[in-house]
């Protein structure tokens, strides 16, 4: 076939269109909108020295994912099963699931015999399901915290009632709680400000996209943009950001407020517990210092090579397990949000059950 002058032209530049990683839209011609999250995680894995990846038990992990999840008949119904979760399936669960993942972080306590726990229904919640709880009972108690325009109004909205909101049950208070509140005044003003006053009018401007509305969310609200440099490069994590648009998707099953075209585009989310459960899985393995340092629960710094390295191999691993599962299973309808909810609700589960496995890495942060 004899290629003209014009046809090599254009094929070079949709080869350097997806050297560059740029999928044209065929219709608009836009770029499709992207996160750099997985590029991330990739590049950090291949220059990672103190964290590694075990294939055989990745390949392993996959088959047994995708067994337990298929048995427990595992999708986005699951995210309604919790009970504490919203399930009204309106703007109000919208506004719910924003103000739940703008505080998603750090319920790990300083002794591990004292955690922060609220008593919720009957029942001793801890760590997520502390912050899950708290949000449903200031709700029970009349107060509005689903609403950015309380979240800015000092004279009601004190600080002092904001403690009294996360006060605990038993144990301490909640870790962070004063970078909590500048969480809430932050992103208040910003609703208010900016989009009306609901995380709804957010949605409807990324128009259908997950990674276009992260990339909004990182953009818009400075207590989202969890990112950091490695090795001179800026990586991306958005844990926060990705998670809050996953809990949209999963909470509405993927219609409604929850319709995305990419949610595929949307990776695991990098936090403290997935870690915990690669590793005993085998899959994700770490350096004696590193490991040492984890098991004798001493401080990692946020932003470390150390963290910078558990995050982005975590990332990777899961993409890594997703990938096995699609080529093994392809009709299996899994994507790294499902298998990330799984192995985090598999993780508290062998957390209760009281299962061997590593403690989980201590790095304070609103990142996650
Ligand atoms: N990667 C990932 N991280 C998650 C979750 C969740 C809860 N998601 C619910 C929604 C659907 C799922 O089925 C879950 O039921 C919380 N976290 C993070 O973990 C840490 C809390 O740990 P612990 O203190 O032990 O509760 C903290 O960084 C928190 O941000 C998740 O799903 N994936």
């Amino acid at each position: 076939m004899t290629v003209s002058d014009d046809d090599t032209d254009h094929d070079l530049l949709d080869f350097m269109r997806k050297a560059m990683g740029l999928t044209a839209n065929p219709t608009t011609s836009k770029p499709e909108p992207d996160t750099g999250v997985l590029k991330s995680a990739e590049y950090i894995y291949d220059n990672a020295i103190d964290v590694a990846l075990d294939m055989r038990s990745c390949k392993e992990a996959a088959e047994t994912i995708i067994k337990c999840m298929e048995a427990e008949n595992f999708g986005t119904q699951t995210w309604d099963s919790h009970i504490l979760h919203p399930h009204t399936k309106d703007e109000e669960q919208v506004d719910f699931i924003f103000v739940m993942d703008l505080l998603n972080f750090s319920f790990w306590a300083d002794d591990p015999k004292k955690p922060f726990v609220v008593e919720y229904n009957g029942r001793n919640e801890d760590g997520y399901w502390s912050l899950v709880a708290s949000l449903r009972r200031a709700l029970d108690e009349g107060i509005p915290i689903t609403s950015p325009y309380f979240w800015v109004d000092r004279t009601v909205c004190t600080d002092a009632l904001l403690e009294r909101l996360f006060r605990p049950s038993t144990g301490t208070q909640i870790p962070m709680l004063a970078e909590r509140i500048e969480c809430l005044r932050e992103a208040g003003e910003i609703l208010c400000e900016q989009f009306n006053g609901s995380f709804v009018n957010c949605i409807k401007e990324a128009d259908g996209s997950a990674a276009a509305l992260v990339n909004l969310v990182v953009d818009e609200f400075p207590c989202f943009r969890d990112e950091t440099t490695f090795q001179g490069r800026q990586v991306n994590f958005y844990k926060r950001a990705q998670i809050l648009v996953a809990d949209i998707w999963a909470s509405f099953n993927g219609t409604s407020h929850g319709t995305f075209h990419d949610i595929n585009k949307i990776t695991m989310f990098a936090d403290y517990r997935i870690p915990q459960i690669l590793h005993t899985l085998g899959c994700l393995m770490y350096s004696p210092p590193l490991e040492h340092t984890i098991k004798d629960r001493k401080p990692i710094a946020s932003g470390s090579r150390y963290e910078t390295e558990i995050r982005g191999c975590t990332i990777h691993c899961v993409e890594l397990i997703r990938r096995e599962i699609v080529k093994k299973h392809p009709e299996a309808k899994v994507n790294a949000i499902l298998i990330d909810f799984f192995l985090y609700d598999t993780a508290k589960e062998w957390e209760v059950q009281g299962k061997e496995m590593i403690p989980t890495h201590r790095t304070r942060s609103i990142w996650y």
